[in-house]
């Protein structure tokens, strides 16, 4: 039974954009929540904005850009969903300094991604693309030239992470080598092994897989200079994101054949929907496949993606809790039957929790429990008392006054 909230469910808009998988709209719909709008792709701004200014719940994935504009027009934004893993898209420290937490889906679809990598890492090494083409051409180049087998070879991984991990542990058993970069001290798995750098794993690889995300120091990372380290020849291969590499770079390294092949899925700018259209300098390149962002398209992804994500949303909505969040104080919170809650987000400053609880004493209402997190700039304090709805309103409209409120809720 879903527990009613500080208004109807059916007032709470839930806008989920880019295709979204079904399995989230059921989740909400299940969860008591009729307000949906669905979108199968980025709407344009004009509509971003008009949509998100009416939405208290919204749903992207990699192509929706929540920049701190796009997010001033959420007045009544709440929560939060990016149904997939990369969070780039989004400013997450505007969203937190506005309460509004954000939520992903950090392994649903990390084995999709691993398993079309390691299939493109065989495509590559056999010429597959060159003889693809041709044949689409009506040509016929039967013969052994330039192709290999995959067993043996040297796979690079850069970001030894949830997929850089299990593309080693797929690639080791066809036979791989496996070495990898990472910035953190990681854990080997089977016989990895770490590389002294990246420019040793470069100099060393058959194959260079990218799986880094997208930060400040990953944003053209892979350049002309580090084609130059590449063994002639070798294979490059990016589901990351598209600002990692440098394509135009790219683009001549697979032109010169200093880059055998590539494998390339995100791009530095994309499409914001399937009918519109792609252009990049990699088209019309036979050494390289090309796939519109569907690392993690799968439908066993997908359906996962679209459960996972939405049950942390209804979660928040419903309860107030807030594991797992990428930018926002986590507090892990039991289900409040027979009391009513209150949410209160403020900014992390002395003195904020001594007013809260002042309003409390002020108007005569009992804590029943209180779960507090902090991130260095934003707290989050979660209330349960035995009141009235009368009294939680009158409370509710007192902890706004406090100075530094960024936003509260009351549950009931
Ligand atoms: N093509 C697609 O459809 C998909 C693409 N992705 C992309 O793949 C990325 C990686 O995903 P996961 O493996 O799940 O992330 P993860 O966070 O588990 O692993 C990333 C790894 O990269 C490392 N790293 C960060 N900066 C680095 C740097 N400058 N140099 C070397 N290593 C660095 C981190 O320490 C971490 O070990 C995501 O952030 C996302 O952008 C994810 C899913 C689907
Ligand atoms: O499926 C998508 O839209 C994006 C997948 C992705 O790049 C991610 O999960 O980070």
């Amino acid at each position: 039974m879903s527990l009613p909230t500080s208004f109807p469910k059916s007032d709470i808009r839930v806008l989920l954009l880019e295709g979204v998988a079904p399995t989230a709209v059921e989740s909400f719909r299940n969860a008591g929540y009729s307000n949906i709008q669905v979108y199968d792709k980025s709407p344009p701004p004009e509509l971003l904005h008009q949509e998100i200014a009416q939405a208290h719940i919204v749903g992207i994935r990699s192509r929706t850009h929540l920049t701190a504009e796009v997010l001033s027009h959420g007045r009544r934004l709440m929560a939060v969903g990016a149904f997939c893993i990369g969070t780039n898209q989004i400013d997450l420290d505007t969203a937190e300094l506005a309460g509004i937490p954000v939520f992903n889906a950090p392994y649903s679809n990390t084995r999709s991604v691993a398993e079309l990598v390691v299939a493109e890492a065989i495509m590559l090494m056999r010429g597959i693309p060159q003889k693809n083409a041709q044949c689409h051409r009506g040509g016929w180049s039967k013969s052994a030239a330039g192709s290999h087998e995959v067993r043996g070879k040297t796979l690079g991984i850069v970001g030894y992470g949830h997929i850089g991990t299990q593309v080693g542990v797929i690639a080791e058993a066809l036979g791989m080598q496996v070495i990898f970069h990472d910035i953190e001290t990681k854990l080997s798995l089977g016989n990895a092994r770490m590389a002294m750098g990246l420019d040793d794993l470069l100099e060393r690889s058959d194959i260079v897989t990218l799986h880094v995300p997208e930060t400040p120091a990953t944003q053209g990372m892979f350049g002309q200079a580090q084609i130059a380290k590449m063994k002639t020849g070798a294979h490059l291969i990016n589901a990351s994101r598209g600002t990692v590499v440098d394509i135009d770079a790219l683009a001549e390294a697979l032109r010169s054949g200093k880059v055998g092949g590539a494998a390339v899925d995100v791009f530095p700018a994309e499409p914001q929907g399937n009918a519109d259209p792609f252009v990049s300098p990699l088209v019309g390149l036979d050494n390289v496949i090309l796939t519109p962002h569907i690392g993690g398209s799968t439908l066993e992804a997908q359906d996962n993606i679209g459960l996972e994500v939405a049950a942390k949303l209804i979660r928040y909505s419903d309860n107030g809790s807030t594991l797992s969040a990428v930018n926002f104080p986590e507090v892990t919170l039991p289900e409040h039957t027979g009391s009513t809650r209150l949410l209160h987000i403020h900014r992390n400053v002395p003195g904020v929790l001594s007013q809260v609880n002042d309003v409390f004493s002020r108007l005569g209402v009992n804590i029943d429990g209180q779960f507090l997190r902090t991130h260095p700039k934003v707290g989050y304090v979660v209330i349960d008392v035995t009141a009235t709805q009368e009294q939680a309103a009158q409370v509710r409209e007192e902890l706004g006054r406090i100075p530094g409120t960024l936003r509260t809720r009351v549950l009931y």
